[in-house]
């Protein structure tokens, strides 16, 4: 647009040139590139400014613009050198002037022409740019389009590639555990290597293995026939060993008396120590007893006398016997209690001879009683016999009889509702005691506990009746019941052991109130024991089992089918020499009573 402007501008002072005014037009176009050089061709023509100046100012008519008027003054260049009349030169000068004026207006319109003609060049150059200006902006446009599809591109693209590594993360960390798992895998089939190799061991030691087993399974068989015979003749061995046992019994009983109940005496030690005047135990004879009595003369003129009572029974045992001696004989019949034979231990004496601690001793182990080791010995045997498939059942019951009452020693109930008791007889012979504690027992701790139980018992009677123990009978049953299932063998037995009251016989004296009932009562229930055994022995057809409640509850223990001792304890002072007298007289009827063979519950 500008270019189009300066093409136009030197028309106009062409135009212009045309008029009077034309040198003013030049002179006044020192903006336009064209008629500055114009100009130049006329500076160098002209005279100075300085000079004209003054003339033109003092030589332009009143009336006429003072440029209008300068016009002839400047036009006049040779003015200095012409002369003011000079017209002609004048003239000349003008002509020359306008010569060259028409000569540059030429070179001006050519110039023009030209101008113009690369006016169109350009114009149509424009026309041609403008059309690619537009070519460009819709190029452009679609270069912008582009450029907004790329955008989405790139954005896509950085998604991408965000997404590509966020994925080459977790390839890389695939990778990684890829690696892991590698080597696990390696070492995972190092060790299947290793247990193939361990499989294949252990498989070839299995089937040599299982050839051994098979060995071993038929030799287990053969040993298992074996077990079996060798059962067979242990349990014929057992039967044997019951047989001889109990003729060894038989036998031992006979070597004195044919009797079956065995009678051992038992010298209390004196409890001032030292020995006994009166009663003298032969050194080479453990059978033998001597009481010895001196009878002193009435008139004083003869020698006093010595009478002298011998007894012989099963064994005699002197004051130093030990409680384990005195236990070591009655062993075997508590043996017997377990193959089936009802077994009766009865303690005979009077007060104070040493019958309940024979029975039932003291505490301490050496001086354990005839209860606690009998129980410790038909435990022990059980166990064993177990092995030959028996199966035992133990129950115990204790039970106190005092002036014909019976009282339970293992009540541990409110004494205000302590029961009473009867002994009834059932159809199968047993006897039983109504309302009695009958303790199965598993252990023999547990047996100890109850005899514990029973010493309490007996010793709370004690406080509210002096000696009062010495009184009673005390009763310890051990009901046995052994099963062999396997031989389908049952046999059952009571191990019976009893501390009878004190034998003392009742003085004249002493025969009043509730003392001569106790003392009837005790005196009622021995003798009566000893009608028992009389008839027992003289095989009577009726048995005074009733008399009394001791050989009502007994009667199961003593008779045909039991095996009975009898202890005689004597006390050794010689104030007591009557009531050992009458103690061993009564034992010797006892030991020379023959009652029969027993026999053993088995089934
Ligand atoms: N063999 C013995 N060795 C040592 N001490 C004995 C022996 N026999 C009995 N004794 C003691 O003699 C005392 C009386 O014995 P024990 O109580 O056994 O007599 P008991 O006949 O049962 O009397 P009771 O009829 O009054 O019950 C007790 O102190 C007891 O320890």
């Amino acid at each position: 647009m500008r270019r189009e402007q300066d093409m136009h501008k030197p028309q106009a002072a062409a135009t212009v040139i045309g008029h009077r005014q034309a040198p003013v037009a030049a002179s006044r176009a020192p903006h336009s590139e064209s008629i500055r050089t114009a100009g130049a061709a006329t500076v160098a023509v002209g005279p100075s400014r300085g000079v004209l100046k003054r003339s033109t100012a003092s030589a332009a008519p009143r009336g006429v613009n003072p440029k209008q008027a300068a016009v002839p003054k400047t036009v006049g260049v040779g003015a200095s050198r012409r002369k003011p009349w000079d017209l002609k030169g004048k003239v000349n000068d003008m002509e020359d002037k306008i010569r060259n004026f028409q000569t540059k207006a030429r070179s001006v319109n050519e110039e023009m022409e030209a101008l113009k003609g690369s006016l169109s060049h350009s114009q149509s150059r424009v026309s041609q740019m403008e059309k690619e200006v537009e070519q460009q902006r819709s190029q452009i446009s679609k270069y912008e389009i582009e450029l907004q599809a790329l955008s989405h591109v790139r954005q896509e693209l950085e998604k991408v590639s965000s997404d590509k590594s966020f994925l080459q993360k977790e390839l890389s960390n695939l990778e990684e555990k890829y690696k892991v798992m590698e080597t696990l895998r390696d070492s995972q089939e190092t060790e299947l290597q290793a247990l193939k190799m361990k499989l294949s061991v252990q498989e070839s030691t299995m089937t040599r293995l299982q050839s051994t087993l098979r060995d071993r399974e038929e030799e287990v068989h053969s040993l298992k026939e074996m077990v079996a015979e060798q059962k067979e003749e242990l349990h014929t061995g057992e039967m044997e060993r019951r047989r001889l046992h109990n003729t060894i019994q038989e036998l031992k009983a006979s070597q004195r008396s044919p009797g079956n109940i065995r009678v051992f005496c038992r010298v209390r030690p004196l409890v001032s120590g030292g020995l006994s005047k009166h009663i003298q135990l032969p050194a080479s004879d453990d059978k033998s007893i001597v009481l010895a009595k001196t009878e002193e003369s009435h008139t004083g003129k003869v020698a006093d006398t010595q009478k002298n009572y011998n007894f012989s029974f099963d064994r005699v045992f002197g004051p130093q016997a030990s409680q384990q001696e005195i236990f070591e004989e009655i062993s075997l019949l508590v043996q017997s209690a377990l193959d089936g034979y009802n077994v009766c231990v009865f303690a005979y004496g009077q007060t104070g001879s040493g019958k309940t601690y024979t029975m039932e001793g003291e505490e301490y182990d050496d001086t354990r009683g005839v209860i606690p080791r009998a129980v410790q010995q038909v435990f022990k045997a059980g166990q064993k016999l177990a092995a030959q498939g028996w199966e035992f059942t133990f129950t115990a019951s204790f039970v106190e009889i005092y002036n014909e009452t019976l009282r339970d020693l293992l009540y541990t109930g409110k004494a205000s509702k302590r029961p009473e008791h009867e002994i009834r007889k059932m159809a199968s012979n047993e006897v039983t005691v109504t309302n009695l504690t009958y303790e199965k027992v598993y252990t023999e701790d547990q047996v100890q506990g109850l005899i514990a139980v029973a010493k309490r018992n007996r010793s709370t009677a004690q406080t509210s009746q002096n000696d009062r123990s010495s009184r009673s009978h005390s009763v310890f049953q051990l009901h046995i019941e052994g099963v062999n299932a396997g031989r389908d063998v049952t046999c059952k037995s009571t191990l019976c052991l009893v501390d009878l009251a004190g034998s003392e016989r009742m003085m004249k004296s002493q025969s009043q109130g509730d003392r001569f009932k106790e003392m009837t009562a005790i005196n009622s229930s021995l003798s009566n024991l000893g009608i028992v055994i009389t008839s027992l022995a003289n095989k009577e057809s009726h048995i005074p089992y009733r008399n009394s409640k001791l050989t009502y509850l007994l009667q199961g223990c003593l008779g045909g089918n039991s095996k009975t001792l009898m202890f005689v304890n004597i006390s050794p002072e010689s104030d007591s020499f009557g009531e050992t007298l009458n103690s061993l007289r009564f034992a010797s009827k006892v030991n020379d009573c023959v009652i029969g063979t027993a026999s053993s519950n088995k089934k």
